[in-house]
C-alpha cells in the first residue's frame, strides 16, 4: 500500500464544473480539498449532482472547465493510458453495483487482487474471510443473477475495499441493505479508514449520517457545494 501521510490533500477540486453534452452545468464552481485519511459524508438531494461528483473523483469524467487534481496529479493533463494505475488507487461502489454476472461472488471480488497479481493462496483465504464479515459467507459461489440487491452491494462493498485503496468512493452503498447491515458496513469503512483509506460516502441518509461524526460533510445543492462543515 502507499497510503500519504495524513492531512496532504488526496484530492482537490478547484472551481470545477461540469455539463454533460451541450445541457447545462449540473455542477458549478465546486471547490474543495479532502485532507489524506480523512473519511466524509456527501449529502444533497435526488438530482443535486453526487453520483457525478464522484464520477469526476474516478476519473469517470473530465470537468468540463477547472482543475481536478488526484494522487498530485492534474487530471486534465493525464494521459489516458495512465489512467489505470490511478484508478487501482480507488475503490469505488457503484450505485447499480457494476458486478461481473459471469462470475461467482468470491470472484468478484477477487478481482482486484488478482489483476494486483497477489497469490491465489492469499485469495482463498482473505476473500471468504471479507465476504463472510458482510454476511455473505454461504454465498460465495453465487452468481450475481441469483443475489438479492442488498447481497450484490455487499459483494460489490467488498470488492471495492478488499485491496485497501487510497481512495474509496461510494455511492449509497448502503441503499439496499436493512439497518443492522447498514450499520456494519459503516464500521467496515471505519475500519478500513483507521488503515489510511480516504472515505467519500455519498448518501440520502440522513439518520446514518448524523449517528456517524465524521466531518466536514460536503454538501451539494443545485450542483454546487453548499456547505463543508
Ligand atoms: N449521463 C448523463 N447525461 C446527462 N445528464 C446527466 C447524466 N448523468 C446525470 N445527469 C444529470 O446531472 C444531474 C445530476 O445527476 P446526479 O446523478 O449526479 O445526481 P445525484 O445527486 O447523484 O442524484 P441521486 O441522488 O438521485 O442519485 C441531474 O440533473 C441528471 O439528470
Amino acid at each position: 500500500m502507499r497510503h500519504r501521510p495524513r492531512g496532504e490533500n488526496i484530492i482537490s477540486f478547484d472551481s470545477v464544473g461540469l455539463r454533460y453534452g451541450l445541457g447545462p452545468e449540473v455542477l458549478r464552481d465546486v471547490t474543495f480539498a479532502l485532507p489524506s485519511g480523512s473519511f466524509h459524508f456527501l449529502t444533497g438531494p435526488s438530482g443535486a449532482g453526487k453520483s457525478s461528483l464522484l464520477r469526476l473523483m474516478y476519473l469517470g469524467l473530465r470537468p468540463t472547465r477547472g482543475r481536478v487534481v488526484l494522487f498530485d496529479r492534474d487530471i486534465a493533463t493525464t494521459r489516458r493510458y495512465e489512467l489505470p494505475a490511478l484508478r487501482r488507487r480507488i475503490g469505488v461502489v457503484f450505485q447499480e453495483f457494476r458486478l461481473l454476472d459471469h462470475l461467482t461472488a468470491l470472484d468478484n471480488v477477487a478481482l482486484p487482487l488478482r489483476v494486483r497479481g497477489v497469490r491465489e493462496a492469499e485469495i482463498r483465504k482473505h476473500v471468504p474471510e471479507l465476504l463472510s464479515w458482510v454476511g455473505l459467507a454461504d454465498q460465495l459461489g453465487a452468481k450475481p443473477s441469483t443475489l438479492s440487491g442488498g447481497q450484490k452491494q455487499r459483494v460489490a462493498i467488498a470488492r471495492a475495499v478488499i485491496g485497501r485503496p487510497d481512495l474509496l468512493l461510494a455511492d449509497e452503498p448502503t441503499g439496499n441493505v436493512d439497518d443492522r447491515i447498514a450499520m456494519r458496513l459503516m464500521h467496515l469503512f471505519e475500519e478500513l479508514n483507521k488503515l489510511g483509506t480516504t472515505i467519500v460516502v455519498a448518501t440520502h441518509n440522513e439518520s446514518l449520517v448524523s449517528r456517524f461524526s465524521h466531518n466536514p460533510r460536503l454538501h451539494l445543492e443545485h450542483g454546487q457545494v453548499t456547505r463543508v462543515n
